[in-house]
């Protein structure tokens, strides 16, 4: 298959600017990006980092200043009204806050964007049925909005984006609003989506352990531009910006062991033959028993102050921070051999504690 044929949507050189008043604001920036079909890709970035309007220039909602959209290998800024009103239907959306009918039930909430299609009432009535069946919500029809979770809300929201028989799934931020548990079961009926019905989604969210649960590819954004992207595994393990570490370091809880550890201990503590040291494992988790080995092997005492587990797209990622004391140097060309396989570590004595260079 052609790279354009895999391609679901292509974002060619995509610059946003609005002016307000006396000022402009550079919202998207030269943006390219490619979404293949089927994938589940994740746009992270802190509020105001453009994530918003650069999705919204996917289905034209927001028109670009300057640059290409091709969804489905159309480009869709040469298309007819009538054939930009259908090629929208092909690419739905999802929102924080629901954005459902309060004077609606659930059932005519999922019916409306088929109303005024050709469909007949009764086709309508049934695939909205079909639709809350698939949501897990089919004895809530007759319910108002105003009656169920935040969980359930966002379901009848996932089946309404259906109804249209989208190809292209957009969620913005849409599980920002929900606790953890609810998030995670939105998450997977997500991902239970992209399987079945082979819909392609693209995911805003400002939060990696989102990312982490279900996409394949992320891109990082910052001011207006794609800083860093790539596999899932692959931006987890190796962030190449301070950005992306952020994001990393704070959905591993690294960040907030690094936080505790460095309030607690001053570099004065340290002798000259210690660290303080992170330890990055990729792959398998055993090999956090290498350094147990090494130290043994090479007299090191490792302090272990710190150790989490993930799982990264069907991967385990270790993280450990520790007090290393010993001979160093040859500790550290040890575990430095092991970088191949998956170990990386990094020293965070200087980078990290109070007084840096004041041993
Ligand atoms: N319609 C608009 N008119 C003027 N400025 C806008 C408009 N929409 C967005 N902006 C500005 O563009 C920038 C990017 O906003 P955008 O909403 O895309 O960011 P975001 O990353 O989605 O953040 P958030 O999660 O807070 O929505 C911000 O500075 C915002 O104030």
């Amino acid at each position: 298959m052609s790279e354009q044929v895999a391609n679901a949507i292509e974002l060619k050189d995509i610059s946003v600017t609005f002016h307000n008043s006396d000022q402009a604001i550079e919202a998207v920036k030269h943006v390219d990006l490619q979404i293949k079909r089927g994938d589940i890709y994740g746009i992270i970035g802190y509020s105001g980092a453009g994530k918003s309007t650069l999705v919204r220039v996917i289905n034209l909602l927001q028109k670009p200043t300057g640059g290409k959209v091709i969804v489905n290998h159309q480009e869709i800024q040469q298309l007819k009204p009538v054939e930009l009103r259908q090629a929208r239907k092909k690419v739905s959306m999802i929102f924080q806050h629901f954005n459902l009918m309060k004077s609606r039930t659930v059932q005519g909430n999922v019916e409306y964007p088929l109303l005024g299609t050709k469909i007949s009432k009764r086709e309508r009535r049934e695939k909205a049925q079909r639709l809350l069946k698939l949501v897990g919500l089919s004895e809530y029809a007759e319910t108002y909005p105003s009656r169920l979770s935040g969980g359930q809300k966002q379901r009848v929201a996932i089946a309404r984006a259906l109804a249209s028989d989208p190809e292209i799934l957009i969620s913005d931020e849409a599980t920002s609003a929900l606790d953890p548990k609810t998030t995670k079961s939105i998450l997977t009926l997500l991902k239970q989506l992209n399987q079945d019905l082979g819909l392609t989604i693209v995911l805003i969210t400002h939060e990696m352990q989102v990312i982490k649960t279900i996409c394949h590819n992320v891109a990082v954004m910052d001011a207006g531009e794609i800083i860093e992207r790539g596999s899932v595994a692959k931006v987890f393990t190796e962030p190449q910006q301070k950005l992306t570490n952020d994001f990393v370091e704070t959905s591993t809880n690294v960040k907030e062991a690094i936080e505790r550890i460095t309030s607690t201990i001053q570099i004065s503590d340290f002798a000259a033959n210690q660290e303080l040291m992170y330890f990055n494992f990729i792959g398998n988790s055993t090999k956090q028993g290498v350094v147990s080995e090494f130290s043994q092997k090479y007299g090191v005492d490792v302090n272990i102050l710190f150790a989490n587990i993930d799982q990264i797209d069907g991967e385990n990622v270790g993280y450990m921070i520790a007090i290393i004391t010993g001979d160093l140097d040859v500790f550290n060309d040890a575990i430095e051999m092991l970088r191949p396989e998956g170990v990386k570590t990094r020293i965070l004595t200087n980078e990290t504690l109070q007084g840096g260079d004041g041993r």
